[in-house]
């Protein structure tokens, strides 16, 4: 299961801002193409033609804008395309079938036109369709029926003399409810049968021993039981000795009283007498509402004045039980309600069965917190036989191949199976995408297949003989930077990919290719494979992989990585060569290296931190299921921590309990600092929970800070100025307040007090403030960013 985290982007008000839409035109207009650009275009327009087939028929101008807007991406202007041009040979439109609508309405038609008319008969209550009219003329067709008149319909009705086999007859079809709330079946719900059941139990009790009600009847109801005796009466009377006497209190029931209990025939249930109860039998009854107490307060009615209209009587011939409040009642509430009737008899039923009875999955409790069993983690994870865990990030300039890399590494590796890379393909196809179904193994949002760029980093897994994996696949795009920290903060070391087709190695050496190989550096990561990725676009050029591994590597050691550190793997991400199987040698005849899965389980396990506190930085929370009330995920970075266990949630300081985890995926009773968990906990509310808040154990939290100093190093001017602090995933406004001096980056010694700037590539020590308190400590590491630029990375000291 990999755990998908999507967060809203927010975008700076500046940094949308700095898209002046008219300089932006401005700027660009009647600019003469290069002819490294004519040359795309042309590649571009040929590609796009042959993708678009015969189907689509747009204009050279037409491709050649979208290629141009999209830099020359032929998916993304196909399809852009076949979005705006409609296809040359429109489908064809199915034949329609004839909807159950249709039928109706050319039914409807016919009988407006000559349907044989229903005759009643009365000597047998039965109704037979008459004879088709013939008519004199034949009927118009059907397109001109509307230019018949009205005096060729009647044509053989002369003044109301009506023809005999024109007679019809109405009866109106009496109207019955048929029982249960709003309509329904007819049969009446266990509700409406336990209560039932209630109210005969009551009159039962009632017609023994005779109620203060019975003594004073008003007169409405007592002409209700007069005109439903008629048909009550002989029913009631086999009931009981006071079956003569009148209905118990203001409950009045106008349904055939069920058949006696001594009855030698089985009674049959409530519900199969009102089905077998014919509906003529019973009794007229008044629907007329009594007066309110109210109301007869106000009028000085009394029941009595209350009697049914011949009118009323006449429609009412519907079953309905009329009840009349008495508020003269002083235990209304004595006995068990409706409800609790239905409550005591599903807790027969259930402890009957010994099954428990369904719950509702709203209002089921959370199952109570898990007992701490006080497990010697660390014993227990130096005795364990556990794989090696490691995560990494993959890091680099948009475009350059990561998803397509990973999703190789993962199809090669047997994590996705051929029916899954399938649908992908015919997916991607459709889209006019079909480069992009190796890269949508790790790009599963819509938002992200339909642009084809990674917007959020995406996590999976996969091991090795040697080492459990946890990818996280960053985003390589720069709006989305922020994203791609959340992601590095998380990774033991890191994957660079590099395009090294023409100009796409330069373009992100411009671009992101340095700023995520600082930034990653900044975090703390020493580890780095190089995948210069894309070989098959330089035909496996040795001299290109030399180019590349050169420049980088004198840009890698200056910016404070070892050179032991870096290993450099060409790869093609989307053929696989050299991914999971080594590069055949008449391909690549000069390279001896090992294929990219062999470097990865070659990394050395980072030192962890196991016997420090407890400290996991949240990177998702969402709800894991109806057993599972809350649950969040993260890298723990150092500690451990088990089922059961109590923490603490900082900054909201709010405590939970753990009920179970899963660490690297798996379920487990304990995990350490490396992995990645998700713990399902209670007692907590999730507006505590937050990305970026840190889950301590309870006995050491961590501390929440408005301010702190830090070692910086800057990649642009740093001065006292607005930015923002990021920690992890959590990112806050913040000022740097005091540049309290400049250092030398070897020794960390001060070289300058109180400089006014600190320049790009110096390292320094600043005071910074917080909008908000964000949980920091000594070691933590922090990215500063103003207006979308990465502006430092410092140390919390
Ligand atoms: N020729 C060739 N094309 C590749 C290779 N790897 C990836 N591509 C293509 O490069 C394009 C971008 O691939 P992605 O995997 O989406 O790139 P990315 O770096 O993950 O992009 P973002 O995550 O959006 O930064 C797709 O059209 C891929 O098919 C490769 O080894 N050779």
């Amino acid at each position: 299961m990999a755990h998908r985290r999507v967060k809203n982007i927010d975008y700076d008000d500046d940094e949308v801002d700095d898209y002046d839409q008219e300089e932006y035109g401005q700027e660009g207009e009647g600019e003469e193409l290069s002819p490294e650009d004519q040359e795309q275009m042309r590649q571009g327009t040929i590609k796009v033609r042959e993708a678009l087939g015969s189907d689509y028929q747009a204009s050279d101008k037409v491709i050649q804008d979208a290629l141009w807007n999209y830099y020359y991406d032929v998916g993304k202007s196909v399809s852009y395309i076949k979005n705006a041009v409609k296809p040359a040979t429109p489908k064809k439109a199915k034949a329609k079938v004839e909807t159950r609508f249709d039928k109706a309405a050319s039914s409807a038609e016919d009988s407006a036109y000559g349907s044989p008319a229903c005759i009643y008969h009365e000597s047998d209550s039965s109704y037979q369709l008459a004879p088709r009219i013939s008519f004199p003329f034949p009927i118009p067709p059907a397109n001109q029926r509307d230019t018949a008149t009205t005096r060729d319909f009647f044509y053989d009705v002369p003044w109301l003399h009506v023809p005999h086999q024109r007679l019809g007859h109405l009866s109106l079809v009496p109207q019955i409810p048929k029982g249960g709330l709003l309509g329904g079946s007819g049969k009446s719900s266990k509700l409406a049968a336990l209560a039932a059941a209630r109210r005969k139990k009551e009159e039962d009790k009632k017609t023994t021993s005779p109620s203060v009600e019975n003594q004073s009847p008003d007169r409405a109801i007592s002409l209700l039981d007069r005109l439903g005796k008629k048909d009550a009466l002989p029913i009631r009377g086999s009931d009981s000795p006071s079956k003569t006497a009148p209905p118990e209190g203001r409950k009045i029931s106008l349904r055939p009283k069920p058949a006696p209990v001594e009855a030698k025939e089985p009674s049959p249930s409530i519900e199969e007498q009102e089905e077998a109860s014919p509906v003529e039998s019973y009794p007229i009854a008044n629907i007329k509402a009594d007066p309110s107490t109210f109301a007869e307060a106000m009028l000085g009615l009394s029941r009595g004045d209350f009697s049914p209209s011949p009118q009323q009587s006449r429609n009412t011939n519907r079953r309905s039980s009329i009840k009349v409040h008495d508020f003269s009642i002083s235990n209304a509430f004595s006995g068990p309600s409706p409800d609790d009737v239905v409550l005591t008899a599903q807790a027969k039923v259930s402890k009957n069965s010994e099954s428990p009875a369904p719950s509702n999955p709203v209002s089921r409790q959370p199952s109570p917190p898990r007992k701490n069993r006080n497990i010697n983690v660390l014993e227990e994870y130096e005795r364990s036989d556990q794989k090696n865990a490691a995560s990494f990030v993959v890091i680099g300039h948009v475009d350059h191949g990561k998803s397509t890399l990973m999703g190789r590494l993962l199809y090669d590796l047997k994590v996705v199976d051929q029916r899954s890379i399938d649908k992908l393909r015919r997916e991607a196809d459709n889209i006019g995408k079909s480069s992009f179904a190796l890269a949508w193994v790790m790009d599963e949002t819509s938002e992200e297949r339909a642009r084809g760029v990674t917007v959020d980093f995406a996590t999976n897994y996969f091991e090795t003989n040697k080492t459990r994996f946890t990818i996280l696949d960053a985003p390589g795009h720069q709006d989305f930077i922020p994203n791609m920290i959340a992601g590095a903060s998380q990774a033991d070391f890191a994957v660079l990919v590099i395009d090294a087709s023409t100009n796409s190695f330069e373009s992100g050496l411009r671009g992101q290719t340095k700023e995520h190989a600082l930034l990653v550096r900044s975090m703390g990561v020493q580890q780095l494979i190089i995948v210069i990725n894309k070989m098959d676009n330089v035909c496996w050029s040795q001299q290109r992989f030399d180019e590349i591994s050169q420049q980088m590597s004198n840009f890698l050691t200056s910016a404070g990585f070892q050179s032991k550190n870096i290993t450099f793997v060409p790869c093609a991400g989307l053929t696989g060569e050299n991914v999971v199987t080594p590069i055949k040698q008449e391909t690549a005849p000069w390279y001896h290296g090992s294929c990219l899965v062999e470097v990865l389980d070659s990394m050395n396990a980072s030192q962890r931190a196991i016997s420090s506190p407890l400290r996991l930085t949240i990177s998702d929370v969402f709800r894991g299921g109806t057993n599972n009330a809350l649950s969040l995920t993260g890298r723990i970075d150092s500690g451990s921590l088990q089922a059961g266990e109590q923490i603490i949630v900082m900054p909201s300081g709010e405590r939970a309990s753990i009920r179970s985890l899963e660490a690297d995926n798996n379920p487990a009773e304990w995990a350490v600092a490396g992995q990645i968990v998700t713990l399902h906990i209670t007692d907590m509310d999730p507006v505590h929970l937050r990305t970026g808040d840190i889950v301590c154990s309870a006995s050491s939290p961590i501390q929440n800070l408005t301010s702190f100093t830090a070692k910086i190093l800057a990649f642009e001017h740093v001065m006292p100025m607005f930015l923002d602090v990021h920690r992890g995933p959590l990112h806050v406004p913040g000022k740097v307040t005091k540049l309290l001096g400049t250092l030398d980056k070897a020794t960390g010694e001060v070289v300058k007090k109180k400089p006014r700037v600190v320049p790009p590539g110096a390292a320094a020590r600043v005071e910074i403030e917080m909008e908000a308190p964000v949980p920091l400590e000594k070691g933590v590491r922090v990215v500063l960013r103003a207006e979308g630029q990465t502006v430092a990375a410092g140390l919390v000291e």
